[in-house]
């Protein structure tokens, strides 16, 4: 017997485990209408304890963010101990083991997936976000090599708007700003720029730039932001790595120039994109008419539910068939299990 039966009666049949994490873990799933493979995020309530605002956090964020490069929200399900978040799957694991496995990128590959990461997050800065935990493991490719940044429990939505400063120091020390770690008020954009530099450091390098096993090294180091540059960095890259890992937060590329930068550009001729095509927001009569037939419920009465976005079982239904279509599946949905019915006794 399953040990999670909520799952299975809200729909989904349950398959590994893909990731363990400090208050949960991650299994692999199947929607069973669909087909579609998702992740869900199994989280104990009862152990979650200081942890609980992260995860109530992370699921608001996610709700108000939908872009090609962050992982999509389908459903949140609560019961009196757990708390399940449905997720999209990416097949395609860490960043940070593609760049192990490969030990460094080239400069063409590092910049196609350092493009995605700036779309990412000036969207997220855009909408009044700040990640404030960037680093490759909160970075996965699904099967097109698409980058999905994940973990948004440490984000932030200042109250008074991306200009204003927040103090709560947080995230992975190895990637965090010199601010951070120092404990002074600090910008949530200009943190994640910091983070996004030491990314991409390890994208073209295969390691990182300041690196310690003792915690206190480590921040001297951060703090002084010297780091090698390796001989077969391009003079491009090398500076844009200054300007992204320089100490002074004012000094600090911003995100509005760094999506001009030559060498972001180079090759590709255009800025990476800064607004979502929001493709899951819009209404898809294909995926309506499919929910319509399987419950036999009129098209708009289906839309004026879904509009509410409610990340219930019809929310992510809807999602994964967009899904389908999107990767040129068929918008069909399994049909609906008929009870065993007793044979008829012919008396
Ligand atoms: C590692 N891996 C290898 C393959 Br193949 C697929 C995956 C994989 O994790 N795929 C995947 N798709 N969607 C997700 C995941 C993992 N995943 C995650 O949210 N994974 C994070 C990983 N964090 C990185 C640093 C600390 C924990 C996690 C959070 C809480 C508990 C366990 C794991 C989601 C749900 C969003």
């Amino acid at each position: 017997m399953s040990r999670y039966p909520t799952l299975r009666s809200c729909g989904y049949e349950l398959d590994r485990t893909i990731g363990t994490g400090g208050f949960g873990k991650v299994k692999l799933a199947t929607h069973t209408l669909t087909g579609e493979k998702v992740a869900i995020k199994i989280m104990d309530k009862t152990k979650l304890g200081k942890d609980l605002p992260r995860v109530k956090l992370e699921i608001s964020a996610l709700k108000n963010l939908s872009h090609p490069n962050i992982c999509k929200l389908y459903q949140v399900i609560e019961t009196e101990s757990h708390c399940y978040v449905v997720m999209e799957y990416c097949s395609g694991g860490e960043l940070f083991d593609h760049i192990v496995e490969k030990s460094r990128l080239s400069e063409m590959e590092s910049r196609m997936f350092f493009r995605q990461i700036i779309s990412a997050v000036s969207y997220l800065h855009d909408n009044g976000y700040a990640h404030r935990d960037l680093k490759p493991e909160n970075v996965l490719l699904d099967r097109e090599q698409n980058l999905k940044i994940i973990d948004f429990g440490l984000c932030a939505k200042p109250q008074g708007g991306m200009d204003s400063l927040l103090l709560t120091s947080c995230g992975s020390p190895t990637y965090a700003a010199p601010e951070l770690i120092q404990g002074v008020k600090y910008h949530g954009s200009e943190v994640d720029i910091w983070s996004m530099g030491v990314i991409l450091y390890a994208l073209l390098c295969g390691c990182l730039p300041f690196e310690s096993d003792n915690i206190d090294e480590l921040f001297k180091k951060i703090l002084r932001g010297k780091y090698v540059e390796p001989g077969w960095l391009s003079s491009g890259s090398k500076r844009l790595l200054r300007r992204m890992l320089c100490v002074d937060p004012l000094k600090r590329i911003r995100i509005s120039e760094l999506i001009n930068d030559p060498w972001v550009r180079l090759g590709f001729g255009c800025p990476p994109s800064t607004k979502t095509n929001d493709i899951d927001q819009c209404k898809d009569m294909e995926c309506l008419e499919a929910i319509s037939q399987h419950c036999d419920i009129d098209k708009e009465i289906i839309w004026s539910r879904l509009s509410k976005w409610k990340y219930d079982s019809e929310t992510a239904t809807y999602l994964l068939l967009l899904n389908k279509k999107k990767n040129g599946c068929p918008v069909v949905l399994k049909k609906k299990e008929v009870p065993n019915q007793q044979p008829e006794l012919i008396i």
